[in-house]
């Protein structure tokens, strides 16, 4: 972190004599080149320290050399923390530590200008300062050192004139100052003139974010990103978690920190447009879910299954149809109540999810045609929004705008914890989206420019900062749900005992239920009778009495083991070598 003082600022006079204004162009230009002239600098002050203590105390090179050791010590060990250096960096300066109070140590017993000292410093010299010279982050900082002195000009062109920057702090991606706001300035303004001030500090067209700093109204940070670690996709390298109760990582923001966020008993919302990111986003959270041992997940994809099917082999149920997501649902509500019921008697006022009590997640893609198609679901929905967060039976919900119509004039919206925000088309979408006021506010979700970029508002994030989503191609998730679908825990007995009672003619299927074995005899004979074009789902279910759960799960495994193919999305066969049409 830099502290930024106004520079010294260069006053010539017309009637000005030669030589003051020579000294005056002089030091000025030093000044300016201080960071290029440092390694100059400190080889003087070394000569001069050398000399002078050559000349009144000879005998003092070994504590000097003790004292070199005992620095370079505090350099190497504490570099990081206290001057927030990289190991080469600190490793570089510990090197210039040792070096330069080896040099007077030496000169101070044998004479600074005696052989082989001066060359010994020409070459030193040399040597280090070529890295210091060429090196990156130095050079950055000094280029941003001077941009940001030109800040009270810029300040007087944005109309914040009298602002100050406070500090500044350059990072892989590019630098952020702080900056002090003059009396009666908001953040709210600058907000509006981002363009003046990209213009102004001379950066490229979009690189520049202004965010508010919460605890303080008369402060505001400006980002500008020179290299966007967004600009292309960043492929998901596994889950981040094994329990819900740990934040899960969804992606990158653009200073290259992880958005982390907990799912803990808190119900979510993607919102954006078609093609936006939103089932990418749901990817992560179930690559991540679906690696909980405390966590169950069920799915609801009145798309026909298209965007979860991939992940059925660990999903405990799944519902396709509006039926079914009506049954889900309503089941769905039959667990809370027999949870809260359950906490009560207990004392307890929340539900702790364990492998052996796991908290339920219901994920539903595109929430807007349940209320077309479902509307009973709705209903239930509204209730597990209200009273699910306890009892850890949660939603999370991804839909293109969530109007009140299509949340089916529910408290659905309102009640999520956690919303993000993918591109939108228009700016009162990222109100709906986000919360009444949010645009106004600076979340301004419809300037999103790439697939997988969003806002996120929770509790952890409550001020708007550009992220990207981790991307799964599809084999990522196959091999993901593969991987998750043997450590799947299954429901516990609170929960199970609640949907017997709702359904006291339909025993629920147990893993190890007798007829399980026919069950897998019918799918294997079904597949192998299959015609070329294959046998659909719901033909599959009708043989195999199945349900649709299981059936995902033993096809997805057929597959696996190269037993079963699909001919097209929702058709199987036995693969050739199997095949007997
Ligand atoms: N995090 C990401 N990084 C890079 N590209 C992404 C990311 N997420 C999604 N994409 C790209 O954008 C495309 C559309 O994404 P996705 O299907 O998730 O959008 P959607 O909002 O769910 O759309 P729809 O509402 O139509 O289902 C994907 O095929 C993928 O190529």
């Amino acid at each position: 972190m830099r502290r930024y003082g106004v520079e010294p600022m260069l006053m010539i006079d017309a009637n000005m004599q030669f030589g003051p204004l020579a000294v005056t162009l002089i030091v000025s230009w030093l000044w300016r080149r201080r960071s290029e002239l440092g390694p100059l600098l400190i080889s003087g002050l070394t000569v001069l320290t050398g000399a002078t203590v050559h000349v009144t105390r000879p005998e003092w090179a070994q504590p000097i050399i003790v004292t070199t050791g005992v620095a370079v010590a505090l350099v190497a060990m504490l570099g990081g923390t206290a001057l927030r250096l990289r190991v080469s960096e600190r490793v570089y300066a510990a090197l210039v530590v040792a070096c330069t109070g080896s040099w007077i140590a030496f000169a101070s017993a044998h004479g600074p200008f005696n052989s082989p000292m001066p060359a010994l410093l020409a070459a030193g010299t040399l040597v280090l300062a070529l890295p210091w010279w060429v090196h990156r982050r130095r050079r950055t900082r000094v280029r941003v050192e001077r941009t940001l002195a030109a800040w009270p000009e810029i300040s007087h062109a944005i109309g914040l004139t009298g602002s100050r920057v406070q500090s500044a702090f350059v990072d892989l991606w590019g630098y952020r100052a702080r900056i002090g706001l003059a009396r009666g300035q908001t953040v709210e303004h600058a907000m509006g003139r981002i363009p003046e001030i990209e213009s102004a500090l001379g950066t490229r067209r979009g690189a520049v974010r202004v965010q508010p700093i919460p605890e303080r109204a008369n402060r505001m940070e400006i980002r500008v990103i020179e290299t966007d670690p967004h600009a292309d996709a960043i492929g998901w390298t596994g889950p981040s978690v094994t329990s819900i109760t740990d934040p899960i990582e969804l992606g990158v923001f653009e200073d290259g920190t992880p958005v982390r966020v907990s799912f803990l008993r808190r119900h979510g919302l993607f919102g954006g447009v078609s093609g936006s990111g939103k089932s990418g986003g749901q990817n992560v959270l179930l690559g991540n879910l679906t690696a909980c041992a405390d966590t169950i997940v069920w799915g609801v994809d009145l798309k026909r299954g298209m965007e979860l099917l991939p992940w059925a082999s660990c999903l405990d149920r799944i519902a396709t149809t509006p039926r079914e997501a009506e049954a889900l649902f309503r089941d769905a509500v039959a667990i809370l109540d027999a949870r809260a019921e359950t906490l009560a008697m207990q004392g307890l006022r929340v539900w702790e999810p364990t492998p052996d009590a796991p908290a339920l997640v219901i994920i539903t893609d595109e929430y807007a045609e349940l209320s077309d198609e479902a509307p009973v679901a709705l209903a239930h929905a509204d209730s597990i929004a209200r009273r699910g967060r306890a009892p850890a039976v949660q939603l999370v919900i991804a839909t293109q705008r969530p109007s009140q119509k299509t949340m089916g004039n529910s408290a659905v919206r309102s009640q999520m914890d956690i919303r993000v925000s993918y591109r939108v088309r228009e700016r009162r979408d990222v109100d709906l989206i986000l919360g009444q006021g949010m645009h106004k506010a600076g979340w301004h979700a419809d300037k999103l420019d790439a697939p997988g970029k969003f806002l996120i508002s929770s509790p952890e994030h409550d001020i708007p900062r550009r992220a990207r989503g981790y991307l799964l191609e599809d084999d990522t998730v196959q091999r993901a749900a593969q991987r998750h679908a043997d450590r799947r825990p299954t429901l516990d007995e609170v929960s199970r005992q609640a949907l017997n009672n709702v359904h006291p003619d339909e025993p629920r299927e147990q893993p190890n239920r007798k007829n399980a074995h026919d069950a897998d005899a019918a799918l294997l004979a079904a597949l192998d009778d299959a015609p070329d074009e294959g046998i659909g789902l719901a033909d599959l279910l009708r043989a195999t009495g199945m349900s649709r759960a299981t059936l995902y799960r033993r096809l997805a495994q057929l597959e696996d083991e190269g037993r079963a193919q699909q001919t097209r999305r929702g058709r199987w066969r036995a693969t050739d070598s199997n095949h007997n049409p």
